[in-house]
């Protein structure tokens, strides 16, 4: 139970109607989980007005709504407040209703398309290993110590956020990672909180369905570090063409790392294998157990992280090389008769060339790639052609199949990246709808040695078509055709 007026500290106000002395209970942002005694906060989405529900969370027995504009009927003993934000007023909401969490710990931002679950959990890892006791919030899941919990979005909104939070000092966690999505940024979920760091991975091509154009994007990204403070790091990846652009006017204290060019931090790979890297870190020589020239970038990522929160860097190298590799990035088995199958999230263009880029540098002998991949449904069309383009460059065989086409229909989503394949390059593509089919051609395709990749779907365990979430775990059916086919 909190006070309404220590709840509303530093919300603008517009005009109330009703009583500020009430007690709420909670904080809901959606009219279907109302209950008595709680403030319920309308937003406008991008479905529908929030403000429509306003009566229905009435009904169930809100005390307090939060509106942008004060509906023309009233209920008694209901307290009305129009702010001129909601999502700004619910992120201020949340921080206070749960007593300032962010405040409590160490929190780290971690924003960029491609590397922000991955830098995000493996930087949970390294800090646990570091002795101290660790929360995460990503797209795989929400840790709190040990205790685990499911994730739903990236960046949950902000009273989820805060809960967790405020869960995580409660159980002692010094410090938090959390991915920064562009979509949470926009909607302000991460407003309000107090970082002790900020990280930027890289910019590439993504969302542009939602953000309309690739400018207004960036400019998402840059927003987070605009708003970091004075005492927080602001570390970004001097290699990509926007990593400085995101630090113009942070007034946190600003760090950079790169492989390539000049930086606070740097990284060289001198050996690659399946197995891992060698890397020599501001000249130390480490051995990590994730490939990639892109994980190289992530793990000089978390490396200066740690150093900018004070640990020390010889134990920060001991305990980098230990590190284990995110569920479902680059993910490997070697089977029985020698075939290696990886599972990645490559959802994106620049995400897949990587990848793609990667098994190329492993590859000893003449094996082949053949490549399984599709794109999501009502996400970013335009990235469609290009994932098709570069998985039909840069594979010896593609098979495009459904990612999530959760409501569009999964053959307008194949055309779309059909499309992108270069004339010359059509005759290694086959299109098979049905995503366990498709893995199971590319599997039956395959000879001794080579090298199928899975692509987009990583850690996910469904498969979202129309609304309904059906078992899919990509490895665990590459696993079951390799035993099928071998009896
Ligand atoms: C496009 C988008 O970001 N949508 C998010 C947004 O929902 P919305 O704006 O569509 O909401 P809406 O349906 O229009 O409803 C508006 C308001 O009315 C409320 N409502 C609605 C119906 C009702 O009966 N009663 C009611 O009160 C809703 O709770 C909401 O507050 O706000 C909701 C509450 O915070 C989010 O759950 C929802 O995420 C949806 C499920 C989603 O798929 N989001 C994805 C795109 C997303 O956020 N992805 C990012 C990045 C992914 C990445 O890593 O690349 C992420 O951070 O996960
Ligand atoms: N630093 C990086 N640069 C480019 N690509 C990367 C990088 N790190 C990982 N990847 C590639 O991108 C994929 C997604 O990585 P990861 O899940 O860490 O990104 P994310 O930013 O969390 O994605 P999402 O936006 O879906 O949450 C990986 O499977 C890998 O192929
Ligand atoms: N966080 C990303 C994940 C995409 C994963 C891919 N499998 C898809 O469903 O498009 C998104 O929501 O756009
Ligand atoms: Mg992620």
């Amino acid at each position: 139970m909190k006070q309404l007026k220590d709840i509303l500290y530093k919300v603008s106000i517009e005009a109330v109607k009703g009583s500020t002395y009430v007690e709420v209970a909670d904080l809901i942002l959606d009219s279907r989980n109302a209950k008595s005694g709680s403030l319920f906060v309308a937003l406008k989405g991008a479905q529908v007005d929030g403000h429509q529900y306003i009566d229905k969370a009435v009904e169930k027995g809100v005390l307090v709504v939060i509106c942008e504009k004060l509906p023309e009927e009233i209920t008694e003993g209901v307290t009305y407040i129009e702010v001129n934000d909601s999502h700004k007023a619910l992120a201020l909401m949340a921080d206070n209703f749960y007593d300032h969490p962010s405040e409590k710990l160490k929190l780290i931002g971690v924003t960029g398309t491609n590397g922000k679950t991955t830098t995000a959990t493996l930087s949970h890892q390294l800090f646990t290993q570091l002795g101290y006791n660790v929360g995460l919030i990503s797209t795989v899941k929400i840790l709190i110590g040990k205790k685990e919990f499911t994730a739903t979005h990236t960046t949950p909104d902000a009273i989820t956020i805060n809960r967790y939070l405020h869960q995580m000092v409660e159980e002692g966690c010094e410090f938090c990672f959390m991915e920064v999505s562009s979509h949470g940024i926009e909607q302000k979920r991460t407003e309000g909180l107090t970082f002790s760091g900020g990280i930027f991975t890289n910019l590439s091509h993504d969302h542009l369905d939602y953000h309309k154009t690739f400018a207004a994007y960036r400019d998402v990204k840059k927003k987070f570090f605009d708003q970091l403070p004075k005492n927080a790091f602001a570390l970004t990846n001097a290699d990509d063409k926007n990593g400085m652009f995101m630090l113009q006017n942070t007034p946190a204290r600003k760090k950079t790392y790169a492989l390539s060019n000049i930086a606070d931090y740097q990284v060289k790979i001198l050996e690659r294998q399946l197995g891992g890297m060698l890397l020599t870190i501001n000249q130390k020589e480490i051995w990590v157990k994730l490939i990639g020239t892109f994980n190289a970038s992530n793990i000089l990522a978390i490396y200066a992280t740690a150093i900018e929160l004070g640990m020390d860097e010889t134990e920060v190298l001991l305990q980098l090389s230990t590190l284990e590799s995110v569920s479902g990035r680059f993910e490997y088995i070697v089977s029985p008769n020698e075939l290696t199958v990886i599972v990645d999230y490559a959802h994106t263009p620049d995400a897949l060339e990587n990848v793609l880029k990667t098994i190329e540098d492993i590859r000893t002998r003449n094996e082949q790639v053949i490549t399984v991949v599709g794109c999501g449904g009502d996400r970013d069309k335009t990235k469609r052609p290009l994932m098709g383009k570069i998985a039909a460059e840069m594979s010896d065989q593609v098979v495009f199949t459904s990612d999530n086409p959760r409501f569009e229909d999964p053959h307008q989503i194949l055309n779309d990246i059909e499309a992108g394949v270069e004339a010359q390059h059509t005759r290694k593509t086959i299109t098979i709808e049905d995503r366990r089919q498709a893995i199971k051609a590319a599997i039956k395709m395959a000879n001794r040695n080579d090298i199928i990749l899975i692509a987009g779907k990583g850690h996910e365990t469904y498969q979202d078509i129309n609304g309904v979430k059906h078992d899919f775990d990509d490895m665990q059916i590459a696993k079951e055709i390799i035993e099928l086919l071998r009896k």
